[in-house]
């Protein structure tokens, strides 16, 4: 849709998150920019499931999900980290609502065949009450959980995938994703390592299986990909940072794009 920018708020970074990013959001609202906001909170959930004594298990970046597990995650996305969200936002002058992708159906989802338990894979988008949230003038803050299409069972979902299936349902101009690195990194021969500032499908393939791609940067790149490949326009990788964010939606570049191909001049 015309304008709509998708910005995936990782939890690796969401206690570093300034106020000017959030006040970033509340000035590109105010000129009339349509923003969606996908969130995650691996961190916070880890933190928690060790209260619970319970302990984290990944595989590619995606949690592995038991019964207690799945309740912890429900519980830390759409409670704690969603309404700090909207908060925050609130707090910046942004209008904001918070809701999960079990809402209004927003994200429909069966259980992974992959040995991840209670993990979703997204079958529909429904972008019913974001675009009804979005023509009262507010953001939606979205947790990554879904549900069945019987509304009987819900699922994790990695808040990449998420942010990238509502990215090409609403067929968002840009899916801007905020994580704790200024983007895709690649080591050097003199050991330092670079941010990547463009790359693509094939790139992506080799970085994977070279290693240099690995844990939660899988999700995010392989979700880039599908949205790109579902008709997003843009997807970047960067930082939480309000002069990161203003910058991409001023077109400039920043971070790691990310692209089907790269372009041959
Ligand atoms: N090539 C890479 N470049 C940058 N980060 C990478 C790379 N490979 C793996 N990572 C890891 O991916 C992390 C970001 O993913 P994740 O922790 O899931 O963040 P988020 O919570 O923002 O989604 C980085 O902090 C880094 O540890
Ligand atoms: C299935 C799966 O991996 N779900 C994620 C959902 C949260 C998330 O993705 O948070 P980040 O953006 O901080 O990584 C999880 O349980 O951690």
């Amino acid at each position: 849709m015309e304008g709509i920018v998708v910005i995936k708020c990782g939890g690796s970074t969401m206690d570093q998150l300034p106020d000017s990013f959030f006040q970033a959001i509340a000035k590109l609202q105010e000129e009339g920019k349509k923003l969606v906001i996908v969130h995650g909170g691996g961190p916070a959930i880890n933190a928690m499931l060790d209260r619970v004594q319970i302990v984290p298990q990944f595989v590619d970046g995606l949690r592995v999900t038991c019964e207690d597990t799945l309740g912890v995650v429900e519980m830390v996305l759409c409670g704690s980290i969603n309404k700090s969200l909207v908060r925050r936002l609130t707090q910046a002058g942004a209008k904001a609502w918070g809701v999960s992708g079990i809402d209004g159906q927003t994200l429909v989802a069966q259980k992974t065949s992959k040995p991840l338990g209670w993990v979703g894979e997204i079958q529909k988008t429904n972008i019913g009450i974001p675009q009804a949230i979005l023509s009262q003038g507010y953001v939606p803050v979205i947790a990554p959980l879904s549900v069945s299409a019987d509304g009987t069972e819900h699922f994790n979902v990695n808040a990449d995938v998420a942010a990238g299936a509502i990215a090409a349902a609403l067929a968002a101009e840009k899916l801007v994703m905020v994580t704790d690195v200024p983007g895709i990194l690649r080591p050097q021969t003199d050991g330092s390592k670079a941010v990547v500032k463009e790359t693509s499908a094939d790139d992506i393939a080799q970085m994977i299986a070279d290693e240099v791609i690995t844990g939660g940067m899988i999700p995010k790149v392989q979700s880039a990909l599908d949205a790109l490949g579902q008709g997003v326009d843009q997807v970047v990788i960067c930082k939480g940072t309000a002069e990161d964010l203003l910058a991409v939606c001023a077109n400039q570049a920043v971070g790691t794009t990310v692209r089907m191909k790269v372009k041959q001049d």
